[in-house]
């Protein structure tokens, strides 16, 4: 659907270039929500800007659907343009406008009449809930109905996909979840590539189905969501997943504890209860369990359990082998700093 090829973009200031994005090849699946995630100045927004050329790349190829975009005369361009929806962080609406003129303005560009216009953009404020809101101004609404508004109005030329820069970055948790329904909702319904940047590991873990990781311009991992929260390579990659997947078990509780604390990671089918009632019954451990949590990603299942083992030390090693061949497994240490570098069975 989207492919860039070897992409750079380079700023030049006054004194000095600026490498935004740096040699990046990847490519974005008809009908998938693709994520990229990155700290502020990773590149995120230039290589999203330069993926509707809003930005022109330094070097490199844009190709979307099989044309080339650096390769359209303008007019060409602005008509491929129409095919690819965008939405801000800020919405961008005009605050002069009514909602439903912000949305009919869109199609101004295309040969619609005034009442097919008209029309059109009532259906559309109709699929992101908005009917009632029509006639009022942007000034009148909340930040999650202004995105709204603006994810009615990049839908109005039919796009192929949507860019979205930071699009929940402005809003709160619970406003937030509701865009990301709506859009998980038209990426369904209306079978629409999405291709979304964030600092936010929990936006991509709730609706993505891929996702990049990016640093210094460039892409320092890229995955499947599910295999990349499991399995995660890179250590950038780690500390955004710990931000959605950490727990903080109390200082003092790991201070005082006596026995082996053990951190183990289920994937997929794995139900972790009968691994550790399995590891109880068969070795001579006693265990208290600390921690228990299932993550649902993708919608399969990602557990985390932390459980204190006592003892013998050599069989609390023999327990900690025998659950290493079935799961990932890490000893933590007992003062009260937890690390995730999660080793063992895959
Ligand atoms: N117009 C510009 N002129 C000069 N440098 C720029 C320009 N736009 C971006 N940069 C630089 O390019 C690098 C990447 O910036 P970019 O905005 O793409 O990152 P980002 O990951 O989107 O960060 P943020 O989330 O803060 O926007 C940064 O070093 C930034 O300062």
């Amino acid at each position: 659907m989207i492919s860039i090829e070897q992409l750079s973009k380079v700023y030049q200031t006054k004194d000095r270039k600026i490498i935004g994005v740096d040699d990046v090849t990847m490519s974005v699946e008809q009908g998938e929500i693709f994520g990229i995630v990155g700290y502020s100045g990773a590149g995120k927004s230039s290589l999203l800007r330069c993926m509707n050329i809003l930005e022109r790349p330094t070097s490199g190829k844009v190709v979307l659907d099989g044309t080339d975009l650096l390769s359209l005369s303008p007019k060409e361009l602005r008509t491929a343009r129409q095919s690819i929806g965008m939405i801000f962080q800020g919405f961008h609406l005009a605050m002069s406008k009514t909602v439903l003129e912000n949305v009919a303005f869109a199609l101004k560009a295309s040969k619609v009449g005034r009442v097919e216009r008209r029309r059109r953009a009532l259906e559309l404020l109709d699929l992101v809930g908005l009917s009632d809101k029509a006639d009022q101004y942007p000034a009148q609404l909340s930040g999650g109905q202004k995105q709204r508004v603006s994810i009615a109005r990049s839908l109005a030329n039919d796009p192929k996909v949507l860019l979205c820069d930071e699009a929940t970055s402005a809003l709160d948790p619970n406003t937030t979840q509701s865009i990301l329904k709506l859009l998980k909702k038209i990426n369904r319904e209306l079978g629409l590539t999405i291709v979304l940047i964030t600092h936010e590991m929990e936006v991509v873990k709730e609706i993505c189905d891929r996702c990049a990781v990016m640093e210094e311009g460039r892409i320092v991992e890229e995955g499947e969501t599910y295999h990349m929260f499991a399995h995660p390579q890179n250590d950038l990659t780690k500390r955004f997943i710990q931000t959605v997947l950490d727990f903080n078990l109390p200082k003092e509780l790991l201070e005082k504890s006596k026995g082996t604390i053990v951190h183990m990671k289920f994937t997929g089918e794995l139900a972790g209860e009968s691994i550790v009632s399995d590891l109880l019954k068969n070795y001579e451990v006693s265990g208290n369990i600390l921690h228990g949590k299932v993550d649902y990603i993708q919608n399969k299942a990602l557990g985390t359990f932390v459980i204190e083992l006592t003892g013998e030390d050599a069989e609390v090693q023999r327990a900690i082998e025998h659950v290493r061949q079935k799961v990932e497994v890490e000893v933590l240490p007992h003062d009260g700093s937890v690390h995730h570098s999660v080793a063992g069975a895959e």
